[in-house]
């Protein structure tokens, strides 16, 4: 794609040890544009976090590589900000020190100490921390700790988002708060973003497209659905919406069609069940689910 910002070429990955091999990705191909929101999603173990691990340069791909803003990535560095699953705010500070620490480390020798006080602020605000800037990470909640992980995140002005299942963790009620938190965002800063879910809902509402991985060993992209909704969104009129349940329903098609995952049973299991009567009819509902 000529106008890529971030191009992943090729990317194959192999994990080895012990002289077992295992081979979890086989030729990612993805060209993102500046200020796109991507989501990835795919059955769990098929490699999504390694891809995005790729991207953020915790791990080296086997073969191939990864572009970002015309240079290789090929170490970690704050032009990608990674937010996970389980926050990673340093317990012994408060939520203005984590988010100080990483806006010091980054301008302290572009922007003055007042300079980068308002921006810790701002981007405090933006998530509606403000009320709680002096708080440990130990006096807040989930929710309110995932919202200073993304502050902390979007702060660094990073070229790239990496959101690892970022709302994963909490409650439905404060991932819907969260993501609409997100869209609004968004909305104002167009980001280029990349985030692992599992939440088809989440992936329709948040992104312009839908990467869909193929289950391992060896996974790939198997489709890439564009989301035709303008924004802003908003999920109660989406609801309805005869374009957003048909993303859905092709989401849904996928994983659960196309990519149906069947766990193996191992061997005995079967006649060990925990509930015997039950087990014969129970077996083909909960194989079909990967996640
Ligand atoms: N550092 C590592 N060393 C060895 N194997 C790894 C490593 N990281 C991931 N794997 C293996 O790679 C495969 C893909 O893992 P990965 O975490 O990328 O999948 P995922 O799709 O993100 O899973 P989930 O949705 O459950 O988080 C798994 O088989 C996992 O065991």
């Amino acid at each position: 794609m000529a106008n890529a910002y971030l191009s992943i070429s090729r990317v194959d990955m192999t994990f080895s040890r012990g002289g077992a091999v295992n081979p979890v990705l086989k030729g990612i191909n993805l060209d993102v544009p500046r200020g796109e929101f991507i989501s990835l999603i795919g059955h769990s173990g098929c490699g999504k976090s390694t891809v995005l691990n790729i991207v953020a340069g915790l791990l080296q791909a086997t073969s191939g590589g990864v572009i970002l803003d015309g240079r290789e990535v090929n170490a970690p560095g704050p032009d990608r900000a990674v937010v996970f699953q389980n926050h990673s705010l340093l317990p012994w500070l408060t939520v203005r020190e984590n988010v100080a620490l990483a806006v010091d480390k980054i301008f302290r020798g572009s922007r003055t100490a007042a300079e980068r006080r308002d921006w810790v602020l701002h981007n405090l605000a933006m998530v509606n921390m403000s009320h709680a800037l002096d708080r440990l990470p130990s006096e807040i909640s989930g929710g309110m700790k995932q919202r200073v992980g993304i502050a902390r995140a979007l702060a660094m002005e990073p070229k790239v988002l990496l959101l690892d299942e970022p709302f994963g963790a909490l409650d439905a009620l404060t991932r819907a708060r969260l993501q609409d938190e997100v869209i609004r965002i968004q909305a104002g800063l167009g980001n280029t973003v990349l985030m692992i879910t599992h939440d088809v809902d989440e992936a329709v509402l948040l992104s312009d497209r839908v990467v869909m991985m193929t289950n391992g060993p060896s996974a790939t992209i198997g489709q890439i659905m564009q989301v035709p909704l303008a924004r802003p969104r908003n999920r109660i009129e989406l609801a309805e919406d005869r374009v957003y349940n048909h993303c859905r329903q092709e989401i849904l098609a996928f994983l659960y069609e196309k990519q149906r995952k069947v766990e193996p049973i191992a061997p005995g299991r079967a006649a060990t069940a925990a509930w015997p009567g039950r087990a014969r009819a129970a077996a083909p509902a909960a194989a079909s689910m990967g996640e």
